[in-house]
């Protein structure tokens, strides 16, 4: 488990280090027990449905909540201590539009140029000139897309060793997203940066994160590197005999959908193989490749509860990814 890999890892090639992390919120359990690690140089994909914890997380990892149950350290240190020193190393957009719009775009260089010691003004220059944003433009003018393009710029001129990204596409057209994406990417390619990418287009997780990791009522549920998605899941098309009523209940197979006569649903090929289900009596029809879309759905389905990979703590899905 993640324990052991972290005793075990370089200590300094882990950014963010989350141990037996809790929160409630008025009694309601927002996170609960989770541990994780982010290694250098990954791009970390955080995914959950509405109300997960992802946002209660990363406020952890900034700082702006104090693990009252649990530990938290990035980049070596625990994030409410000295923050302002953390603050300076790492990049950080919400998913709110926080900008203050009383300031033109050139304004708000000026004033974060002045409190980042790495600030870099050929970096803002390139980046105003890929989101089209000018100096003159007012915050307060600018439309949502180009607001949060400004916030991306705020969050990446610096050159942040770890950028964390909450919900960056919310809101923003498919262009606008690609600008963020291929910043992203940038800034990772730069040597050794990371960044955690919390988002709900599961598209663009799949597309440019190393890892991806999913919360569900406030724990963790499943950690993976990508590649292993596609070879350890699987998705089943099945046309029973006989209709069902419920789907057959088979270890390492969750999600089940029906379409018309047909039934499909996402396989752990770790827990179980094809000539095991052909035993229970299950007709294939179809084999496809799993998509980050269909296996985050069948997981959400069953409620985190299935048995595919949560059960399945020696194998590479573990929350050290
Ligand atoms: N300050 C707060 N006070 C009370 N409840 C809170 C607070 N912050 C978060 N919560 C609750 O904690 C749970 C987790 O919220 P969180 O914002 O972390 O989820 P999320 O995964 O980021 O959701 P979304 O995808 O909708 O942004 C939710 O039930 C939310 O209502």
């Amino acid at each position: 488990m993640s324990g052991e890999a972290t005793s075990k890892g370089d200590p300094s090639q882990i950014v963010a280090d989350v141990h037996r992390l809790s929160r409630a919120f008025r009694g309601k359990q927002a996170l609960q027990d989770v541990t994780l690690q982010i290694r250098r140089g990954t791009i970390f994909g955080l995914v959950g449905l509405n109300g997960a914890g992802k946002t209660t997380l990363i406020k952890h990892l900034i700082g702006s909540l104090k693990a009252k149950h649990g530990s938290v350290t990035v980049l070596g240190q625990d994030p409410t201590v000295e923050p302002e020193k953390l603050l300076a190393r790492i990049g950080y957009l919400s998913e709110e539009d926080s900008l203050p719009k009383w300031l033109r775009v050139g304004e708000l260089i000026q004033f974060l140029r002045s409190i980042y010691p790495t600030w870099s003004d050929d970096y803002a220059k390139e980046l105003c000139e890929t989101f089209q944003l000018s100096h003159n433009d007012k915050l307060s003018s600018l439309s949502k897309g180009g607001r949060a393009r400004v916030g991306l710029l705020a969050a990446i001129a610096h050159r942040p060793e770890f950028l964390i990204l909450d919900e960056p596409s919310s809101g923003l057209d498919p262009l606008a997203r690609r600008d963020i994406l291929e910043a992203v990417i940038r800034t990772v390619s730069d040597d050794g940066r990371t960044v955690l990418f919390s988002s709900h287009l599961l598209d663009e997780v799949d597309r440019v994160c190393d890892t991806v990791t999913m919360i569900h009522q406030g724990r963790l549920i499943a950690s993976m590197e990508m590649p292993d998605l596609t070879t350890r899941f699987t998705e089943i098309v099945c046309r029973p005999e006989t209709a069902w009523v419920t789907p057959p209940s088979h270890a390492g197979v969750f999600g089940w959908n029906r379409q018309g006569n047909e039934w499909s649903a996402v396989v752990d090929l770790q827990s179980t193989n094809e000539s095991a289900l052909g035993a229970t009596g299950l007709q294939l029809i179809q084999r496809r490749e799993i998509t980050l879309q269909r296996w985050f759905s069948a997981r959400a389905q069953d409620g985190g509860d299935q048995h595919a990979d949560s059960n399945n703590s020696s194998s590479k899905e573990t929350a050290d990814v």
